[in-house]
């Protein structure tokens, strides 16, 4: 077998994988709730993943069983073919309220991560400096998060990410507080630095149209327990302009056939609440 053979099969192993997992909580009056049920989903290496499902059906339960911080009931998950086990460092992650500690410079913020790696504060600065170029906000670098604007402390909580060289991106509803502009130049920004990366991510939202400007699939949940309903592949060729292909035919066609799929669960999430 030559070393390139050799290679092979672990190439292709994907990042991420979740096979049959089902996951149960003791709820407040100590019944058992499934949230996830029979859960399958694959991820490969450098591919970014949407999900999108009804409120409260298991959609960041599934994130947490990604991060080893929730242990599966049954069925098992993977990461680049080996069980979960604890936190892993190779994982990043972005959710709706950012980490920016308040009491810490714009570039003291982005450093934390790699000066709690050991990187030497000369490197990490530089390295801070650079992600900050790159997001857009060189000059900003003194500045403290309360004298940004949302978006803007956005722009450093994916510098933060993005310095840690994640080979994982998990992301739960990050722009979701955004308003409608600034959210599309989030979007932007993310696939600019998620291209050059080549992180897997997963990318949890409500917004079915900002799950199909950014992915190459989209998961639709069923309403809790979670499992998969459907999965659709995003055949918008790269690389793309979100302000521009909402209005384009073949995206609007997507996003009718999702939805009309997405709907009904919707639709059985709100009765269920209901009664
Ligand atoms: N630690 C826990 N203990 C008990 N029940 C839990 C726990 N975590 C989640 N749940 C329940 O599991 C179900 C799924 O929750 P989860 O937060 O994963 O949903 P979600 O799809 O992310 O919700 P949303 O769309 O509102 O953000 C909910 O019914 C929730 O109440």
């Amino acid at each position: 077998m030559s070393a390139r053979d050799a290679q092979t099969p672990a190439v292709q192993t994907p990042a991420i994988e979740l096979i049959n997992v089902s996951r149960r909580f003791l709820t407040p009056e100590g019944k058992s709730l499934t949230a996830i049920r029979d859960f399958t989903m694959t991820v490969a290496r450098g591919e970014f993943v949407a999900v999108v499902g009804p409120t409260g059906c298991g959609k960041s339960t599934t994130l947490n069983l990604i991060t080893g911080l929730a242990k599966p009931s049954s069925g098992e998950v993977r990461l680049y073919g080996q069980p979960v086990d604890g936190i892993d460092r190779r994982i990043g992650f972005a959710f709706q309220t950012d980490a920016l500690f308040p009491w810490r410079s714009v570039i003291d913020n982005v450093m934390a991560g790699p000066r709690f790696r050991g990187v030497p504060k000369d490197k990490a600065e530089a390295d801070a400096r650079a992600w900050l170029a790159k997001v857009g906000l060189t000059g900003f670098e003194k500045h403290y998060p309360h004298q940004l604007s949302g978006g803007m402390r956005k722009r450093v909580s994916l510098a933060q990410t993005f310095i840690n060289g994640p080979e994982i991106l998990l992301m739960d509803e990050p722009f979701s507080a955004l308003d409608v502009q600034t959210r599309v130049v989030m979007h932007e920004e993310l696939l600019k630095l998620w291209s050059s990366s080549g992180a897997s991510v997963v990318f949890v939202t409500h917004d079915l149209e900002e799950a199909i400007a950014l992915a190459d699939k989209v998961y639709v949940l069923t309403s809790g327990p979670a499992t998969v309903k459907s999965i659709y592949p995003i055949d918008i060729p790269r690389p793309r302009v979100v302000s521009e292909i909402r209005y384009e035919k073949h995206f609007i066609e997507l996003s009718h056939t999702i939805w009309a799929d997405l709907r009904d669960e919707v639709t059985r999430a709100y009765q269920r609440n209901a009664a």
